[in-house]
């Protein structure tokens, strides 16, 4: 008999704004930022097996097979919970590696809480957001699945509210390291902590822009390429560029120029995550 499949989303997130307040003496730095969900991201499929094996059955160009961020969330969990059961994955990657749109965590997150589901280990989300830290900055925000401010390193969350325009995102087709723009000597790392909320109008630079575009031509031409229509944002580290419209229709109509030359998407920003949407309808 064939296990049953589940198949969830996984979906990107952009940061709306992102503020570098300071370096910890582990290197990371501390940040305020607001996260948000776009409903547009990949698909993982899980089918149990009963023998304890993970397997990814989906390739992934430069990443092997136990480095990628899927299989090491299936294996932490696996050990934490004593859990004897295995799980086949494969996956429709859609989202661009090194974007900033979080693909990587957001894998993760689906896969913590996939496995959660199909093995029915009954972990609370603080339990399995503590588990994602140790994977990434930005795996706990897509664990809770609500649009939120972080601090810390990303792990301090207070759900919020924001607007949920049409965004138009360009990919232009370089892969930023996050560490390299972390260690860049020119990055802003003084910015005074926000302290009212929410968050100022007015406040939504991202720190992390002025050495990106230097180091990056391909991103400095996708923000003055959008920016002649809307107020164009940098995601996280990049590369990922985007833009808020009121509509569909206008964001479509960006989109259908911009992307003769550039690739791009348009989505809706999404302050609930649609794989906690997809989770919530199998209760
Ligand atoms: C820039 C953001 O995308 C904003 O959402 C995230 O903070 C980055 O999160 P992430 O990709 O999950 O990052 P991680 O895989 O944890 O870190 C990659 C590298 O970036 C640097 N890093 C990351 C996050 C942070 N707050 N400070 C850092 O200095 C560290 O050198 C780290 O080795
Ligand atoms: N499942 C995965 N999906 C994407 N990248 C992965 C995965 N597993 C490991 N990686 C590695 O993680 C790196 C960062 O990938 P990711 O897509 O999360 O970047 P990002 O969008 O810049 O993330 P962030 O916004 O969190 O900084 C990739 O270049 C790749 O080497």
């Amino acid at each position: 008999m064939t296990a049953p499949r589940l198949t969830l989303p996984s979906p990107a997130k952009l940061n709306l704004m992102l503020h570098i307040l300071g370096r910890r003496e582990d290197g990371y730095h501390e940040l305020q930022t607001l996260f948000q969900f776009l409903d547009y991201g990949d698909e993982i499929t899980f089918a149990v097996r009963d023998d304890g094996v993970i397997r990814l059955h989906t390739e992934f160009d430069g990443v092997p097979h136990d480095s990628n961020l899927i299989v090491r969330a299936a294996k932490k969990l696996q050990e934490q919970s004593g859990c004897s059961l295995g799980i086949d994955i494969w996956i429709d990657k859609i989202l661009p590696m090194g974007g900033g749109i979080g693909g990587g965590s957001s894998n993760a997150a689906t896969t913590l809480l996939g496995l959660n589901h199909l093995w029915q280990l009954g972990w609370d989300e603080d339990r399995l957001a503590a588990l994602g830290l140790t994977l990434g900055a930005d795996v706990p925000v897509f664990v809770r699945g609500h649009a939120a401010f972080a601090e810390g390193v990303g792990e301090k969350l207070t759900p919020v509210e924001p607007d949920e325009p049409w965004y138009v995102v360009l990919v232009p087709q370089v892969a930023v390291s996050t560490a390299e723009i972390f260690s860049d000597p020119l990055l802003t790392r003084n910015t005074p902590p926000i302290k009212v909320r929410p968050v100022p109008e007015g406040n939504s630079r991202n720190d992390c822009l002025p050495v990106v575009s230097r180091r990056y031509p391909e991103v400095r031409n996708a923000l003055n390429l959008l920016g002649n229509f809307t107020e164009a944002k940098l995601t996280g580290t990049g590369s990922c560029v985007f833009g808020g419209f009121p509509s569909k229709a206008e964001a479509d109509k960006v989109s259908a120029l911009l992307t003769e030359t550039l690739t791009g998407f348009v989505a809706k920003g999404s302050n609930v995550s649609m794989l906690h949407r997809k989770l919530q309808s199998l209760l």
